[in-house]
């Protein structure tokens, strides 16, 4: 290990030989117009060492034995460490959990209209910016037509294919094996939960609905999440461990993904996913039946915050309003209704989701 000495802060920080080689940041060793590194870990010697080690004001200067020079800031490898990802996640407040009284105090900045967000970046960001702090935004103004829906959504990010199209529209009429596909009742949810990689964002756009009913309804899972730690701390713990299958069966297609229904950061323990459908669920055997006990006792006190009264945020989508929501977040569900009712959207795929976020400069 080679120890370090920051020249301003006094910082010290024992840093493995190795990875200081891995992160030379010249221009032979990272390609720098594609950021892609230019070798493979196999052609450094395993054993390389520093043979000499030079402070320049905030540079450090290091000569390889294995012929290479490198020159590094010493800000970069002393931001580059767990230390230093733990504190940044943790001083983060980019995300607001939300109950009902929250989101209602703060809907001024979910709402966003298509002309402006057709006209100008700054809003574009500040849609995203609220998308990543609430979970969930409005775009208003939009011509009540799958067509319409589509540019609004494609406005601001590329859409998701998946065998429900890239583009869906949804009514009563059974087109696919889902109650979504009904006029029934639909508990709070995420989408998704058997698939490998759940969609990031839904869009749900109401292009008709002449009929009672089909409100539809939200809750913050991360504000979910929280109470459920806080109140009981066994029930997160068992739920952030058990594996639980989820399922999609129709003619052509057979969808089976089996984990965690918390899904948190390993390294900082953060929320990362809610993944909660309990209609989709598969024949629940990953688990022995000594242990179904804890796992049904925590599944319901989890689901009992969900239905809390205080959490859902209850309405009416009109036509001319998208509603985008994180689907690894926020859950959804609608009323019952009667009438014609016809639903557009789109998924967005999560990675598409955060890059945009990162390119925006609101995520690291
Ligand atoms: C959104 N769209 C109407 C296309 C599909 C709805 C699928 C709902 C499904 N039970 C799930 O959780 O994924
Ligand atoms: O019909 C709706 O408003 C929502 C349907 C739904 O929950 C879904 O598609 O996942």
């Amino acid at each position: 290990m080679l120890l370090l000495k920051h020249p301003k802060t006094g910082q010290s920080l024992e840093i493995y030989e190795f990875w200081l080689r891995d992160h030379c940041r010249c221009g032979e060793c990272l390609n720098l117009d594609t950021n892609q590194r230019r070798y493979d870990i196999l052609d450094l010697p395993a054993d390389v060492k520093p043979v000499e080690v030079k402070y320049e004001g905030l540079k450090l200067q290091v000569k390889w034995s294995d012929d290479h020079q490198s020159s590094y800031d010493l800000d970069f490898i002393f931001e580059s460490q767990l230390e230093q990802l733990i504190s940044r996640r943790s001083n983060s407040t980019i995300l607001t959990p939300w109950n009902r009284s929250i989101i209602l105090q703060n809907e001024q900045h979910l709402r966003f209209s298509l002309p402006q967000l057709i006209s100008s970046d700054d809003k574009v960001k500040s849609l995203v910016e609220s998308l990543v702090r609430y979970g969930i935004v409005f775009i208003d103004d939009v011509a009540p037509t799958p067509n319409m829906t589509e540019l609004a959504l494609r406005a601001v990010f590329p859409l998701m294919k998946t065998f429900f199209g890239e583009m869906w529209t949804f009514s009563d009429k059974p087109d696919h094996a889902d109650t979504a596909y009904t006029k029934l009742y639909l508990g709070s949810h995420t989408d998704n939960t058997y698939f490998c990689n759940a969609a990031g964002l839904q869009a749900l756009h109401c292009i008709e609905h002449s009929g009672s009913g089909g409100e539809n309804f939200f809750v913050d899972g991360l504000y979910v999440v929280n109470e459920l730690k806080r109140r009981f701390p066994a029930a997160y713990n068992l739920l952030c461990r058990v594996q639980v299958p989820g399922e999609y069966i129709e003619k052509g297609e057979h969808h089976r993904h089996t984990a965690p229904i918390i899904q948190v950061d390993p390294l900082t323990q953060e929320f990362i996913q809610l993944r909660l459908n309990v209609y989709d669920r598969a024949v629940f055997d990953t688990i022995p039946q000594s242990e179904m006990t804890y796992f049904y006792a925590s599944l319901r006190q989890l689901l009992k915050i969900v239905k809390d009264e205080e959490q859902q945020w209850s309405l009416k989508l009109n036509p001319g309003s998208i509603v985008l929501f994180d689907n690894w977040r926020v859950l959804h569900g609608r009323h019952a209704y009667t009438g014609s009712r016809t639903m557009s959207g789109s998924y967005v795929q999560r990675t598409d989701f955060l890059s945009k976020a990162r390119v925006l400069g609101i995520i690291e």
